[in-house]
């Protein structure tokens, strides 16, 4: 497990770049750091490998606290905790074969062993065709897997991605998170990934930091992002649900009307609570937004309704219902 406790970063400029960060990471979990341009997210994920030394603060690996490891012994911290860099950071000269053995041949790993490694790691990550191909020869997704392979080659504890899929068009981008999905599983490791795009964090990710100007603005399920923080975060960061509110609440303006934001989440999101519920008390119900929408494994459904009733029974209705969804809100 990765622990981060009271975590700050000034810059030599004096740029507070991160203040007072809090948060871990489980074994084997998929962990997002998302936030705008210049929120601090690469210069978080730097310091979890002392790329970058924090100003104060820990981290914690597995209880020892990594921010005391002396110089000498960075190079064990750093095959623990492997980074993939934004822009691959992949040896012109050398061939992806030559350039996934280099931090072996840093270590004077017998030569046999190092085609041994090179040759699985290769298979694992689709790419032995191009073993004999240079970095120019390669498109950005082979790019991306030669990287990957080459964070992956001293089987790390924790991985760190750096925007693994910014560069990359939506197949690719969809190929990449698909393998990152496959080496989280197979070899049940940690992996750290630093995006600007919500949907790497809905499909891939169990948890994640918001990063707003340095501080941490949300840590927790991704689910609890999207369904709980929905309105607050998402806003700023973009407009999620697109609705003519004024005219939503002309409509539900009078006492028999109510405006109401309904979030189902997981296996409910597919039954007919809503219209169960709505037979029974024989309330009208207007369907103003919808959407159903997957993270990870679970689906999760956002209504926007109004709903009427002339039988005085209202209130009812909205009780029963706020028993059977993840989250219902009165809205007017
Ligand atoms: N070495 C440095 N010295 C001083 N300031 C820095 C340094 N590196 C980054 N910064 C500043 O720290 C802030 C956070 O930068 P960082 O790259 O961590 O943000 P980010 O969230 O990853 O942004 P982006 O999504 O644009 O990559 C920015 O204001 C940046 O200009």
């Amino acid at each position: 497990m990765l622990k981060v406790k009271d975590l700050n970063l000034v810059y030599e400029n004096k740029n507070h770049v991160l203040k007072d960060i809090n948060f871990e990471v489980k074994n084997g979990e998929i962990f997002g750091i998302i936030g705008l341009s210049g929120a601090g997210k690469s210069s978080l994920l730097r310091t979890l490998n002392l790329l970058q030394r924090p100003t104060s603060g820990n981290i914690f690996l597995d209880e020892i606290d990594i921010t005391t490891v002396d110089k000498k012994d960075l190079r064990n911290l750093r095959k623990k905790i492997s980074i993939v860099f934004q822009h691959f950071n992949l040896l012109s000269t050398r061939n992806v074969f030559d350039n996934i053995a280099l931090p072996l041949e840093i270590e004077k790993k017998d030569i046999k062993e190092i085609e041994k490694k090179v040759d699985k790691i290769l298979e694992e990550v689709n790419l032995s065709h191009k073993k004999s191909s240079y970095p120019s020869q390669l498109s950005g997704g082979e790019k991306q897997r030669t990287a990957i392979a080459r964070g992956m080659i001293n089987n790390p504890e924790i991985l760190l991605l750096d925007e693994p899929t910014s560069a990359l068009d939506p197949q690719t981008t969809q190929k990449i998170l698909d393998l990152i999905l496959d080496i989280n599983k197979r070899f049940n490791l940690s992996i750290i990934i630093v995006t600007h795009e919500m949907d790497v964090i809905k499909k891939i990710c169990d948890k994640v930091v918001y990063l707003k100007n340095g501080s941490v603005e949300f840590f927790g399920p991704v689910h609890e992002l999207f369904v709980e923080k929905e309105n607050e975060i998402f806003k700023e960061f973009y407009q999620e649900i697109n609705i003519d509110w004024s005219r939503a609440k002309q409509l539900s303006s009078k006492e028999t009307i109510k405006l109401l934001k309904i979030v189902f989440w997981g296996k409910h999101t597919h039954e007919a609570v809503l219209d169960e519920v709505s037979k029974k008390y024989d309330v009208k119900v207007n369907i103003l937004y919808g959407k159903i929408e997957h993270l990870k494994d679970n689906p999760y459904g956002t209504l926007i309704i109004n709903v009427e009733s002339e039988n005085g029974k209202i209130n009812d209705f909205i009780k029963e219902l706020d028993s059977k969804v993840y989250s219902l809100e009165v809205l007017q």
